[in-house]
């Protein structure tokens, strides 16, 4: 049960997923990107993994942090190592980031699930082994044929209706888009999408993230119009008394908060605050699957949903663990991109999705992710 080392590979990727000013993606052509998967190793022979990118775990964070805490540890010790490492954050300079958390706590999860032979969210407390999703678009663009206009929401939306989506999440356009943001423009994309799926279907949005309480207010209100089923990250989420004015004046739900930081102490301020009426959680958002499912059983005590943020294993076994959340997040979407084509470096989807539109959790060990051991080490650059 102890560990007895904790390594690093990181290798090439290709992707057609390029980040723009703001971190949001967007599609572009195929290029090579570099990844890294953590490897925790038991002194009985067992490995944990997990993938982040490379600078999350570089010599410095592994060597100083990392192994410090980990090396002749019992790996089942979860609770202890986590807070461990946490404890280290406020003097490493801010060096020691929630995403690094967040990795090894899931190599831990994947670790322990590898060993006993059973998924994660089973070892959690499983509640379901398949869920709906929801298409989580990326946000808009100026691609001919791409999310350049609200017709092209309305046009991907009914391909995604026939995908079997049940529930569709627009990220409007942003800048650097040359003309965002802009509420009118939000809105008519999103009365595009509703008029193309139809006044049942559950529909979200993502809005920009640093609109006025004025403009957050006028897009709300528009929702309100649409049906939406909550409004999410429409102004900076560093100001909780925005997001109370803003919930308070709205009967749409405020969803958040997805980036604000202070793993799950900060939202249950949020919910203490009345900021938000549906609260957000993500395990690489709050430091690990541990805080992850902390939050979620936060909001049950209030009578909250929590909805998870971000697609892949970690997060879905999240949501197979919980009743208070609604949907997986399957995404990011666009036109001119196959998310069904998964990962080089994963033999198989980690969130296969039906044509009813639920994501089965796949019935393999620790975080059930497939992973392609030769195609790591065949391009394996350190
Ligand atoms: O970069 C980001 O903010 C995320 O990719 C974000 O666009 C998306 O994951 C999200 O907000 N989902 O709710
Ligand atoms: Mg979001």
């Amino acid at each position: 049960m102890i560990i007895t080392d904790v390594s690093v590979s990181v290798f090439s990727t290709t992707t057609r997923r390029h980040s723009d000013s703001a971190g949001h993606g967007h599609p572009g052509p195929a290029h090579k990107v570099q990844q890294a998967m953590l490897t925790i190793n038991t002194e009985d022979g067992h490995q944990g993994y997990s993938f982040c990118p490379p600078e999350i775990v570089r010599p410095h964070i592994l060597e100083k942090f990392v192994k410090k805490v980990l090396i002749g540890q019992d790996y089942r010790d979860r609770e202890r190592l986590w807070q461990d490492l946490a404890h280290w954050q406020r003097g490493s300079a801010a060096q020691l980031t929630d995403r690094t958390l967040a990795v090894v706590d899931c190599a831990l999860w994947d670790l322990a699930g590898r060993t006993l032979n059973q998924p994660v969210y089973k070892l959690l407390g499983g509640y379901r082994d398949k869920m709906p999703a929801y298409g989580s678009i990326m946000c808009g663009d100026e691609l001919e044929g791409g999310l350049a206009t609200p017709e092209d929401y309305a046009r991907f939306a009914e391909k995604l209706v026939k995908r079997g989506y049940k529930g569709i999440k627009l990220h409007t356009w942003m800048p650097p888009v040359s003309w965002a943001p802009n509420v009118k423009m939000d809105l008519k994309a999103c009365a595009a999408v509703r008029e193309a799926v139809g006044p049942d279907f559950s529909l979200m949005i993502d809005a920009f993230h640093w609109y006025s309480r004025a403009d957050a207010l006028a897009l709300g209100r528009g929702l309100e119009q649409l049906g939406f089923d909550w409004i999410e990250e429409p102004l900076d989420e560093q100001s909780l008394s925005s997001y109370k004015w803003l919930a308070d004046n709205l009967e749409i739900p405020v969803l958040g908060p997805e980036s604000a930081a202070g793993k799950h102490w900060h939202r249950a301020e949020w919910v203490r605050f009345g900021a938000c009426d549906i609260l957000r959680t993500g395990v690489n958002d709050v430091g690990g699957i541990t805080p992850a499912i902390k939050t979620m059983r936060m909001a049950e005590c209030f009578g909250m949903n929590c909805e998870v943020h971000g697609n892949t294993a970690m997060n879905l076994h999240v949501v197979a663990a919980s009743k208070n959340c609604r949907w997986y997040e399957r995404g990011l979407l666009h036109p001119f991109l196959e998310y069904d084509d998964g990962f080089d470096y994963l033999k198989s989807l980690s969130d296969p999705m039906d044509e009813d539109g639920f994501v089965q959790v796949p019935d393999r060990p620790g975080l059930g992710e497939d992973i392609d051991f030769d195609f790591i080490e065949n391009n394996r650059v350190q």
